[in-house]
């Protein structure tokens, strides 16, 4: 694999007009299992890791991974294993963080406002870092902090009010940006009441400016606000331990999309904050999409195919409810059929949802396919699952884990009279 790559092409790939994943052929596998469901590969997600672990290596930066992107907790004790942390926004996904066996000292809370249970359950756990995104947060923590009798390591995330380059929905950085403190109001003053809170210790700064990024300028005038404010607040009396500089890492859904340069990256993080390094101050960072984005595919089987008005219609078993992506962002997921042929057509390739944004792809040319055959849609491993819903009831589907040419499941799908259990009738 090239150093710098991150696609797809060299976990999932045909042989014999079959399309495996490592060794498995997904025919095989299609036939016997319970499509839909979503499948990772594991060695993918490990080289994944390396790619960020190798170009990174001279800052030495503590990983944290963002639960968000997907949240099976076999996921994340192969994030456990890498020796990395977790950057969670909620107590349900520190809940997962520590049952998939991460320690609560390698866990990040953040997260635009958080409840009272949340943080309660983030102390009581003796999670490392909470980084706080609004003044009353941190007297919230300090209140909560003194009824359980502990002192919690925070970070001020910074907000940054400059656009960001990438899909709008996904920028948390810009003016109408919800995230994080401004830099303006992080004051001298402030910084002193803070430090005179007895259940709170102040250990540095956090940044994350949004998701799916490739410009290394958004990156280099971000960090550029969180020094200034560093460099403003030199003369305080704030101990900073830690730089948290967020995730956001760009990666490539198509063939002709760019791949994420980590060597920029490392030098404008070198370039600003070069001397705390040196000084001994440990960077964080919280890559999410990078890690898998494409290590897992949805795999599904075609329900019927028509032609309506000369266009032709596939119609799958599955849809946006399991990858909400192209309906919320216009995003683009390769396809591909798992038996391959010679012909090909132009097919819009849809969802079973009684919506019309429920297309998987418009006029997209592949390979011919007949009702029956198994269809995979690439790069279906960050923000699918984790953003899945039972819209239509249909049931939340399986993942599985593929390893070399061992499969396992890792999550049942549920039955209908689960879900529907869950509810309570009312006459
Ligand atoms: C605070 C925080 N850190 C990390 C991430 C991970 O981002 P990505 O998956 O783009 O790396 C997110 C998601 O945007 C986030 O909100
Ligand atoms: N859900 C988004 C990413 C959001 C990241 C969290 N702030 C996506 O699918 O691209």
């Amino acid at each position: 694999m090239n150093n710098m790559e991150n696609f797809y092409t060299n976990y999932f790939k045909y042989k014999n007009n079959i399309l495996h994943a490592n060794d498995l052929n997904l025919q095989e596998f299609c036939s016997k299992t319970d499509t839909p469901c979503y499948l990772y590969n594991k060695n993918a997600i490990e080289d994944f890791a390396s790619i960020i672990q190798n170009n990174l290596k001279p800052l030495e930066p503590e990983i944290c991974y963002a639960v968000k992107a997907l949240s099976n907790i076999s996921i994340l004790n192969i994030m456990h294993q890498m020796n990395f942390g977790a950057d969670c926004v909620s107590g349900g996904e520190i809940f997962r963080a520590l049952k998939a066996k991460i320690p609560a000292s390698k866990i990040v809370f953040s997260g635009a406002a958080k409840s009272d249970y949340d943080i309660e359950f983030a102390l009581k756990n003796s999670i490392g870092q909470i980084n706080v995104e609004s003044f009353s947060e941190i007297e919230k923590i300090n209140n909560i902090g003194k009824k359980l009798g502990v002192v919690q390591k925070i970070a001020i995330r910074i907000r940054q009010n400059t656009a960001v380059n990438t899909h709008k929905f996904i920028a948390t950085a810009g003016q109408d940006s919800k995230f994080g403190i401004s830099a303006s109001d992080i004051t001298e003053h402030k910084i002193s009441q803070i430090l005179s809170m007895k259940n709170i210790d102040l250990i540095g700064f956090s940044i994350h400016i949004g998701s799916q990024i490739f410009s290394n300028e958004s990156y280099h005038s971000a960090y550029k606000v969180m020094r200034d404010v560093m460099d403003r607040l030199k003369n305080s009396a704030i101990n900073i331990r830690k730089i948290d500089l967020g995730g956001g890492f760009g990666v490539k859904y198509k063939e002709d999309d760019g791949i994420f340069d980590f060597i920029k990256y490392r030098d404008t993080i070198l370039e600003i904050f070069g001397d705390y390094i040196k000084s001994g101050v440990k960077l964080i960072i919280e890559p999410g999409r990078f890690l898998v984005a494409n290590s897992g595919i949805l795999l599904g089987k075609v329900l019927c195919i028509k032609e309506s008005d000369g266009e032709k219609f596939v119609i799958l078993d599955c849809g946006m409810n399991d990858l909400p992506r192209i309906a919320l962002y216009n995003a683009h997921h390769d396809i591909l059929p798992i038996k391959r042929n010679n012909e090909t057509e132009f097919y819009n390739i849809c969802g079973r949802i009684c919506e019309s944004s429920d297309f998987f792809a418009k006029h997209r040319q592949i390979s011919s396919i007949e009702v029956g055959d198994f269809v995979a849609t690439l790069s279906a491993a960050a923000y699918c699952s984790s953003m899945s819903s039972e819209y239509n009831s249909y049931p939340l589907i399986s993942e599985y884990l593929v390893s070399n040419a061992n499969v396992k499941k890792i999550r049942s799908s549920v039955k209908i009279e689960e879900i529907v259990g869950r509810e309570i009738f009312v006459e």
